[in-house]
């Protein structure tokens, strides 16, 4: 039955609301026609990445309690049970259509730890090959606040980076951005392409969010940042309408599609993280001369045009590197400690102790950089 297609990587978030009933359980009837929706996909070749919310929805009431609970511990105590629940219901319909579903449960250190993003990477790119549907969630229940993402649209568009997608779907109880909140503004309109997330589309997105859901519309907006910053197209849409994902990849969907900047640089998987997962650890102030080296001549930042070092890093750290009139320039990828490189700032290929001298001199590779016109796209 498969058609000639071009085979995508499609990311799809869904909400919780999108899988659970109002009182507190998993709609089977919800779950089915998602999944049947993806099968779809899948059957058409496509490869498919869920990232799916509802363990909390899924799991209160049979951790006793009416209603979603609004304390921290308690709504992990319910992940951890509609986590096992959603697995269950998700690995027997996919079961249904012959494919195998795994789950993945993420946090934020996982994501700005350079070896554990490389390994979530080639551990779903081992599930891709072998036609698994990996369905992704945010590990709820031991994430402390402080590594919390806190909501699925954000580790979706993350996902979407992680993965190198094509497309970003992120379906919900409604069918796109409106230009107020629908809910509040019966005569909102539905703005069916957006290239830029200007100051009118967030106010537009407010603070709203539904009772189960997490973030509403606003965290949305913030996701969306993320993935056109990588590059990657992303729809919002209604979860119920019927083909919703076919005519998504079709382009034909009902809903709000956001289109990259087509003429944004690529970056390899390194370049992605350093720009938009690692943490940074100091700064690196340089000169002018040193600035035109890195951003124009496609050169290396050597010591020699190290001005100051701020606070304590390690070689394989990520740093700002910022101009000495206080303009950022970008981040990279230090070779140097800071203490080595205070040692060193502003010293001459010639006149660096001799143990530096044999290896690499650079104090971060052009390979090792992204400019600030790309690391700010998302903020
Ligand atoms: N400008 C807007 N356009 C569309 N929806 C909006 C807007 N502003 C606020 N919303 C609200 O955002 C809700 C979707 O967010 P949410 O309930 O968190 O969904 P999910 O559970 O799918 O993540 C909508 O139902 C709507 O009430
Ligand atoms: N990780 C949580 C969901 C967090 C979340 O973003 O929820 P939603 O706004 O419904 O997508 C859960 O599985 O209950």
């Amino acid at each position: 039955m498969a058609q000639c297609h071009e085979k995508k990587r499609i990311v799809v978030k869904i909400g919780s609301r999108s899988l659970t009933s109002r009182n507190g359980e998993i709609s089977y009837r919800k779950l089915v026609r998602f999944v049947d929706e993806i099968a779809k996909l899948k059957d058409d070749g496509h490869e498919l990445i869920l990232v799916s919310s509802g363990a909390v929805s899924a799991g209160y009431r049979k951790l006793g309690f009416i209603e979603r609970p609004t304390n921290l511990s308690e709504k992990q105590a319910a992940a951890s049970i509609g986590q096992c629940l959603l697995m269950e219901a998700y690995s027997e319909r996919f079961g249904s259509h012959g494919y195998v579903a795994s789950q993945i449960l993420i946090t934020r250190s996982d994501f700005s730890d350079q070896n554990r993003y490389m390994n979530a990477r080639n551990t779903i790119q081992v599930l891709l090959e072998r036609g698994v549907v990996p369905i992704v969630n945010e590990n709820d229940t031991i994430t402390i606040k402080q590594l919390k993402f806190g909501d699925n649209d954000t580790v979706s568009a993350k996902v979407a980076g992680l993965v190198e997608a094509d497309q970003l779907v992120i379906l919900s109880d409604i069918d796109g951005l409106y230009d107020d909140n629908p809910q509040v503004n019966p005569n909102a309109k539905l703005l069916e392409v957006v290239h830029d997330i200007t100051p009118e589309i967030e106010a537009a997105a407010g603070d709203a969010g539904s009772e189960a859901g997490t973030g509403g519309m606003c965290s949305k907006i913030e996701a969306v940042k993320i993935s056109l910053a990588a590059g990657i197209e992303t729809f919002i849409g209604d979860a119920t309408k019927p083909n919703i994902l076919f005519d998504v990849v079709s382009h034909k969907a009902k809903g709000t599609y956001f289109k990259p900047d087509e003429k944004q640089e690529d970056l390899d998987v390194k370049q992605h993280w350093i720009a938009f997962n690692s943490g940074v650890k100091g700064e690196v102030i340089i000169d002018e001369g040193a600035k035109i080296a890195i951003t124009e001549e496609q050169s290396h930042l050597l010591p020699q045009g190290v001005r100051e070092v701020q606070g304590t890093f390690e070689s394989g750290d990520v740093v700002v590197i910022r101009h000495l009139n206080g303009e950022e320039v970008g981040r990279g990828l230090i070779h140097y400690s800071s203490e080595q490189l205070r040692e060193i700032k502003r010293l001459k290929r010639e006149d660096l102790p001799a143990n530096i001298k044999v290896t690499n001199v650079e104090a971060i590779r052009q390979d090792d950089f992204v400019s600030n016109e790309i690391t700010t796209a998302q903020s």
